[in-house]
């Protein structure tokens, strides 16, 4: 371990974030109602440009009238390269009261969009006198943001997560697909014409977001961030948004986007350790303690070597079980 401590994430569950046009004002009190760790109020690519203005207004209302509990109450604003991004901060925050708690900004490409975003909303919240800082939560969604990743992660002591958004990655680096997240039929390993003998080829599938989930979650967990797996289009493919979210979670991603009501307890069930898991995790801090106390560094449980390492592995599982349930 290098001498720098790895910072911890926020405490707080980041299991599902449910997302919702900003210009559907009906759907507020019902976002509000449901299982969703945190809100995501949107004003970018789901609003229409002849409706930005009438969405920031509703957003505003909404954070100032809605009882959102004691959910996490985003709002995404828009591409640094619109013109409408400085507006949906000035609006927000001049007239949203306090109950806001991060602003997610898309597409972001460098720290110098952070640093611009941050400058902004500094000047605002010191001209207002807002008491609680805003966080920033940012989508790695470009080839550029995936290049810039740790410098990003590394932005702002603002900076409290980061999610992969599928469906502008694969625009951005290029890629032949119009599906948002998920397998991808073409992207397979073919078996070898020798192996398969006179039968017919296995296809094997491959997982295109494996790099981009990777580079993110290291990146958030160097700098103290959540990372986040982002949307999945498919909202009629239960088992497909499942399948995704146990591979992110597997490699270390903390939640998934909910872009339809129906795909929150999908999140929240992968999301969260199931009681199996947390008892198998303490049974192996306790193999330990038992192991410590006898002068060992390692025992063996269930007929496998557990560690030093299996306890960090272990309070992975347990804290997270114990900081969902409060
Ligand atoms: C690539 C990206 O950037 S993804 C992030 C941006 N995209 C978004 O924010 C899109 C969010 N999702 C939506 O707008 C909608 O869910 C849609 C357009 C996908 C589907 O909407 P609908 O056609 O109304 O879906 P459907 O008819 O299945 O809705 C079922 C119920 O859930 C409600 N509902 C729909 N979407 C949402 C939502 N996001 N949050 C809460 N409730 C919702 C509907 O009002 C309806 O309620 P009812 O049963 O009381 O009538
Ligand atoms: O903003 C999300 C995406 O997938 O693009
Ligand atoms: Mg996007």
């Amino acid at each position: 371990m290098s001498f720098k401590v790895q910072p911890a994430a926020p405490a707080r569950p980041n299991r599902c974030q449910l997302f919702g046009p900003g210009s559907r004002p009906q759907i507020f009190e019902k976002m509000a109602a449901s299982a969703a760790d945190v809100i995501n109020l949107d004003l970018e690519d789901s609003v229409a440009p002849g409706d930005k203005a009438q969405a920031r207004r509703n957003v505003v209302e909404a954070i100032n009238d809605i009882d959102w509990g004691a959910k996490t109450l985003s709002v995404r604003i828009n591409g640094l390269d619109t013109p409408f991004w400085h507006k949906d901060l000035i609006e927000v925050l001049e007239n949203a009261g306090e109950r806001l708690d991060l602003i997610m900004i898309p597409k972001v490409g460098n720290a110098g969009d952070i640093y611009a975003v941050d400058a902004l909303v500094s000047a605002i919240e010191a001209e207002k006198g807002r008491k609680k800082r805003i966080g920033f939560e940012v989508i790695i969604e470009t080839a550029a943001g995936l290049q810039h990743v740790e410098e990003i992660a590394a932005a702002s002591p603002r900076m409290q997560a980061m999610s992969l958004g599928a469906a502008d990655y694969a625009a951005s680096m290029g890629m032949q697909t119009t599906g948002i997240g998920g397998t991808q039929s073409n992207y397979y390993m073919l078996q070898n014409k020798e192996d398969a003998g006179d039968g017919p080829r296995a296809r094997h599938w491959c997982d295109p977001w494996h790099h981009p989930i990777v580079a993110i979650v290291a990146a958030c967990r160097t700098h103290g961030l959540l990372p986040v797996d982002g949307p999945f289009g498919d909202f009629s493919d239960d088992e497909g948004y499942l399948a995704q979210a146990r591979r992110s979670a597997t490699l270390g991603m903390v939640g998934k986007w909910a872009i339809h009501p129906k795909q929150v307890a999908l999140a929240n069930q992968v999301f969260t350790p199931s009681e199996e898991q947390v008892r198998e995790a303490r049974e192996i801090l306790a193999a330990m303690e038992e192991a410590e106390k006898a002068g060992q560094g390692a025992a063996v449980y269930k007929g496998r070597l557990v560690d030093l390492a299996s306890i960090r592995q272990a309070q992975v599982i347990v804290r997270q079980a114990e900081m969902i349930a409060g």
